[in-house]
């Protein structure tokens, strides 16, 4: 009769996709409980800088890494958007429960999309890969960073800016869609790496917790998100850099779209790639190579020299 102790953070969407997790373990059986361990991480302090300026991998992460390796916790639940290429030795994120709405969404004061405001219009978001793809599409607005969490950044609209980007999974799970005005289709705003997708982490040596977790992952989701952070890990890309990947399947197809961009939006170098769903991992890898002799490594250097 196991009860799983789930490492978080405290923001409202965190504690959702917490909760969320903890009910579909206690459907399991009625034997497991749950319980939340709240977590605040370096990133949840540090709200004034913007995030592309912060620096250093896993700022939402690390301090839930250590809650698991120390025992405090059993397994801690993700936004795979948040979460480091490489993870700390004896931890590894185990499973993929199945993808929310991918898209960025969008609320604005006119009420319509990104494309009814006016000129030089100020566009709150604090995502190097928002800003460097539609700065070609709308090369007058203003982008401007907004941190905090999903309430607090939306509050900003109206005031500080005139409109506001953010993940559609993050707004459908507080239940929130009807304050969006524009859901952008993946091809004019390519998805962060593994945006909408959760991940739940567990110690390698818990075969009980393990055994439990397996369950929960969905396999289209699994292929996926392999690709994605294949690519991601590749480019050694942290949130500082404009980086997007989107992974579909058609039947036994995997198709993986990705782009890196210049953070001043004046280049993006996207390409895409096409192959059994099992090979993701090596998918991913082809296609960042490619993208890389196509320009980006420069940019990705000039980048992590400046940090
Ligand atoms: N960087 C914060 C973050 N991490 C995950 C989500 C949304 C949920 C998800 O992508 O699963 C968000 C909020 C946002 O970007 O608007």
């Amino acid at each position: 009769m196991p009860h799983i102790r789930i490492a978080t953070r405290r923001s409202p969407l965190a504690l959702w996709q917490a909760e969320y997790i903890a009910a579909e373990l206690e459907k399991m059986s009625p034997d497991i409980t749950t319980e939340l361990v709240k977590i605040v991480t370096r990133g949840d302090k540090i709200l004034d800088v913007p995030l592309a300026q912060v620096g250093g991998k896993g700022l939402f992460t690390k301090e839930i890494d250590e809650a698991l390796l120390d025992g405090r916790a059993d397994i801690a639940v993700h936004s795979m958007k948040d979460v480091p290429t490489m993870l700390p030795e004896g931890t590894s994120i185990r499973a993929h429960p199945k993808r929310e709405d991918p898209r960025d969404a969008v609320a604005t004061i006119t009420g319509g999309g990104l494309a009814t405001l006016p000129e030089g219009a100020t566009i709150g978001t604090s995502s190097l890969r928002r800003v460097a793809q539609l700065k070609a599409k709308y090369p007058s607005f203003n982008f401007v960073s907004v941190r905090g969490n999903i309430q607090t950044r939306l509050s900003k609209m109206g005031n500080e800016v005139d409109a506001v980007i953010l993940a559609a999974a993050g707004i459908r799970r507080m239940g929130m869609e009807d304050q969006m005005h524009e859901f952008i289709d993946t091809e004019t705003l390519l998805p962060a790496v593994a945006q909408g997708t959760l991940g739940i982490q567990t110690r390698d040596s818990d075969d009980a917790i393990n055994a439990l977790v397996d369950r929960l992952n969905d396999t289209d989701t699994v292929d996926r998100t392999r690709a994605e952070r294949a690519f991601l890990a590749r480019l050694e890309g942290g949130c500082q850099v404009p980086i997007a990947a989107f992974a579909t399947l058609d039947g036994e197809q995997l198709h993986l779209k990705g782009l890196v961009g210049s953070v001043d939006g004046t280049v993006v170098i996207r390409r895409e790639i096409s192959g059994p769903r099992g090979t993701g991992a090596a998918m991913g890898v082809a296609l960042a190579d490619e993208i890389l002799d196509a320009g980006a490594r420069p940019i990705l250097e000039a980048l992590y020299a400046g940090e």
